[in-house]
């Protein structure tokens, strides 16, 4: 599904990826951790393709394709999608006419006409069932005046509608009262099929345990210095990160 091969990229002419390897499966949840200004966001903002970054060295394939050429709207057509950690408000579009427009775009991509309009209600209807969405949150301007967590749930409702084949998530538990961490993790998991991949962006073991990771690696300094499974992360909890770097010192 992804595959990244010594990715280095610098912001403003300063490295921040150092050479990032990693393969992520179909299937497969994979969680990204790290002290902070470590690289997590960039390198989720790089496989997105925001050109903020400049790639130096390396290569991102998705389902063996090379997709560091395509702009950032070809690869959301590919597939790529990316929860922000901070998402942007857009006043005056709706959250409904904000998904038409991006569902219709990602149609037209592929050659096809736009989705019925009553498909399209009911698409919305469930997704939004699925992350518990209130109706009246759909007219509203997108992300407008939301909460923090409001502004997260509705990162994951556009996840649901989108179904993308690799879904990266920055952050999405922050700023989540315990119930609302639930919903959004639950709709995660209802997403999470055999034909795609999640990459989970957290500072924090409690949101992995309701989004269960395959593998969890720790970024540090631009590298990924140590990967394993579920367990790391509970290590990480309990022992913080000094362990990890002086190991990367090494
Ligand atoms: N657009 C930018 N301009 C300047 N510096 C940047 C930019 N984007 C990232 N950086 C720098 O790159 C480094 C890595 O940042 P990044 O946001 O990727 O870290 P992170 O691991 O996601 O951190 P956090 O856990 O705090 O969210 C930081 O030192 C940051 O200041």
């Amino acid at each position: 599904m992804l595959k990244i091969k010594d990715l280095h990229a610098n912001v403003d002419g300063k490295e921040i990826l150092k050479g990032i390897n990693l393969e992520v499966g179909s299937g497969e949840v994979h969680a990204i951790m790290g002290p902070n200004g470590s690289g997590k966001s960039t390198l989720a903002s790089v496989i997105a393709g925001n050109e903020t970054y400049e790639v130096t060295a390396g290569d991102i394939f998705l389902n063996e394709e090379n997709i560091e050429d395509l702009s950032p709207e070809e690869r959301a057509h590919n597939g790529v999608f990316l929860s922000f950690q901070y998402p942007v408000e857009i006043p005056g579009v709706s959250v409904t006419n904000f998904m038409k427009t991006a569902i219709n775009e990602s149609r037209k991509a592929k050659g096809l006409e736009d989705m019925p309009a009553k498909d399209m209600l009911k698409l919305i209807r469930d997704k939004s069932e699925l992350l518990e969405i209130d109706r009246k949150f759909l007219s509203r301007s997108l992300n407008e005046g939301f909460s923090g967590g409001e502004k997260k749930r509705n990162e994951i409702f556009q996840m649901a509608m989108l179904e993308p084949k690799l879904a990266i998530l920055d952050e999405t538990d922050s700023g989540l009262d315990i119930d609302a961490l639930r919903i959004v993790a639950n709709g995660v998991n209802k997403l999470k099929s055999k034909d795609n991949a999640i990459v989970v962006i957290t500072h924090y073991q409690r949101l992995l345990e309701y989004i269960v990771p395959d593998y969890v690696h720790v970024l540090y300094n631009g590298k990924i210095v140590k990967s394993g499974t579920k367990e790391l992360a509970l290590e990480l909890e309990e022992k913080g990160y000094d362990w990890i770097k002086q190991e990367a010192a090494v």
